[in-house]
């Protein structure tokens, strides 16, 4: 049997590394599973914490959609179990850490580093969306880098259809199409909208609609009040691929596979990705 696959984990199983970060729910930790020696994330969550934020539901949910889902750039569930006081994810580990860590370090990156990012997002959210996942999570924090250089979709912000009004009260407003932020229904080409503004972030260092308060934010979306600075100097093909994917009309947004033919995405994106 595969080091990783379905059984019924215990603690025991595995020892336990360094902590690797801390979440609002709990920490995660380096791991090493005893018999097959795979290293993996374990991230534990307090149930304590999960009850008071009435989220439990919603993290059976996205933990069950997550272990279905096999892409290069969407992070892997392996399997969780859980005890009197916490549940535990088994996690894919991946070793380059935090992308929003890198991004603040970098302050921008390279059109090329950015459209390779762009890229394989785009192919993983062709893929979660041909199984009717939408991801309606996409930002820097939920990102991570593997081993190789390659982006990893790493949240269980995940859902299939139901729209968490209290995910838009806590989490940053920045990445969140029109038709989200006026909540009225929303398909799929919401993740176009977040992958947009994920992409002028990549190249400018700060999302496209930032402002003070929030509902200076809530105004320039729903207003699609996109500006380009004149510093970093980009391409007009990176801003005309933005510009197709920050549009108010969520049927006229560019299509994921019509994207992956844009030419900044064809002359730029490494195809390894
Ligand atoms: O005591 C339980 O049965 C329990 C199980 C799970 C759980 C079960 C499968 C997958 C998953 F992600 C979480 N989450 C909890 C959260 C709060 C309190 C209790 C629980
Ligand atoms: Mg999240």
């Amino acid at each position: 049997a595969s080091a990783t696959e379905k059984r019924r984990w215990t603690l025991n199983d595995f020892d336990i590394g360094k902590p690797l970060g801390r979440g609002k729910f709990g920490h995660v930790y380096l791991a090493r599973e005893k018999r097959s020696n795979h290293i993996v994330a374990l991230k534990v969550l307090f149930k304590s914490q999960l009850q008071q934020s009435q989220v439990e539901h919603q993290l059976r949910r996205e933990v069950e959609i997550q272990s279905h889902l096999r892409h290069p750039n969407i992070l892997r569930l392996y399997g969780y179990f859980y005890d009197q006081k916490r549940v535990y994810l088994i996690l894919e580990y991946a070793a380059k850490g935090e992308l929003y860590k890198e991004l603040q370090k970098c302050k921008y990156f390279s059109e090329r580093r950015a459209a390779t990012y762009v890229a394989s997002l785009a192919r993983a959210l062709i893929y979660c969306h041909g199984k009717h996942v939408i991801h309606r999570d996409i930002k820097p924090e939920n990102l991570l880098i593997g081993a190789q250089g390659e982006l990893k979709i790493a949240d269980f912000g995940w859902s299939v259809h139901t729209f968490n009004r209290r995910r838009t009260m806590c989490g940053t407003l920045d990445y969140l199409p029109p038709e989200m932020v006026e909540s009225v229904e929303h398909d799929a080409s919401v993740d176009i909208w977040s992958l947009g503004v994920l992409c002028y972030e990549f190249l400018y260092g700060v999302p496209p609609f930032e402002a003070k308060e929030h509902s200076d934010t809530y105004r320039r979306i729903v207003q699609v009040d996109l500006k380009f600075p004149p510093k970093p100097i980009v391409s007009s093909a990176a801003k005309d691929l933005i510009s197709q994917m920050l549009v108010k009309d969520s049927s006229h947004r560019l299509p994921l596979h019509k994207l992956l033919e844009h030419p900044w995405i064809v002359q730029n994106a490494d195809p390894s990705g």
